[in-house]
């Protein structure tokens, strides 16, 4: 589904972030992606989701070559693909609501035949309350429940999610941790960004760990 072969990245003049980082995501597998803080785990992911450019070495998605797309398969290829960024993105313009139906409007989806999903999935993740509440009036821990929420909700084949349970409670993030367990058992590959130990154990999940500049892979 996704394919690294012998990617390096730098910033500037700085040494190499990353190194000869090789690896494949098949469809419909789970993995973390773990490591120090510093190690280069958000530099990753936005490799995989192709907003940042590798300064060597072949990133291949949906087996397509990354660095050869033209300006009009870039937003196709990246519809295809969730993410939770630890910035969120939420439109302070629009509600709870629309911001979580927004991959749906996009794909020309009615509301009438949505307005269920969205709803049920904002109650699942604690939120049933807040539908027409504005972003700008949430905590961190609910504008980070939204984006994982807006991530979801059409189903993409790919899931990326940098420290989705980095805001909320314990409880709360064993919570979310099902909804990303179920989402991967219905076909989605699912790659988190975490720090979080007690997360990991719950899950029999390959792990991919980074440190100065390597990546290994378990499991
Ligand atoms: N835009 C940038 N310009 C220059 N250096 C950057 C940039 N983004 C990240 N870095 C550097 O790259 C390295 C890896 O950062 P990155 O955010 O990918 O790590 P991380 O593993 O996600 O860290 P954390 O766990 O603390 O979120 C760090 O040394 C960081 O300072």
């Amino acid at each position: 589904m996704i394919r690294f072969d012998n990617v390096g990245l730098r910033y500037g003049l700085e040494p190499e972030v990353l190194s000869d980082i090789s690896f494949h995501i098949p469809a419909q597998s789970f993995q973390f992606l773990t490591g120090p803080s510093g190690a280069g785990k958000t530099s990753l992911l936005r490799l995989l989701f192709m907003s940042l450019r590798p300064t060597r070495g072949q990133i291949t998605v949906f087996g397509k070559d990354a660095l050869t797309l033209d300006r009009h398969e870039l937003p196709l290829l990246r519809r295809r693909i969730g993410v939770v960024f630890q910035d969120f993105r939420l439109l302070s313009h629009m509600t709870i609501f629309e911001n979580v139906a927004l991959p749906l409007r996009v794909r020309g989806k009615e509301v009438e035949n949505y307005r269920r999903d969205v709803s049920e999935l904002l109650d699942w993740v604690g939120l049933g309350d807040k539908l027409h509440a504005f972003p700008p009036v949430l905590s961190g821990g609910e504008k980070q429940r939204v984006a994982i929420a807006r991530a979801l909700i059409d189903q993409p084949e790919i899931l990326l999610a940098d420290e989705p349970t980095g805001n909320v409670d314990p409880p709360m993030a064993r919570r979310l941790l099902r909804l990303f367990i179920e989402l991967n058992r219905s076909g989605t590959a699912v790659v988190i960004a975490t720090h979080d130990l007690g997360l990991m154990d719950q899950v029999d999940a390959r792990r991919m760990i980074l440190s100065n500049g390597r990546l290994d892979m378990f499991g």
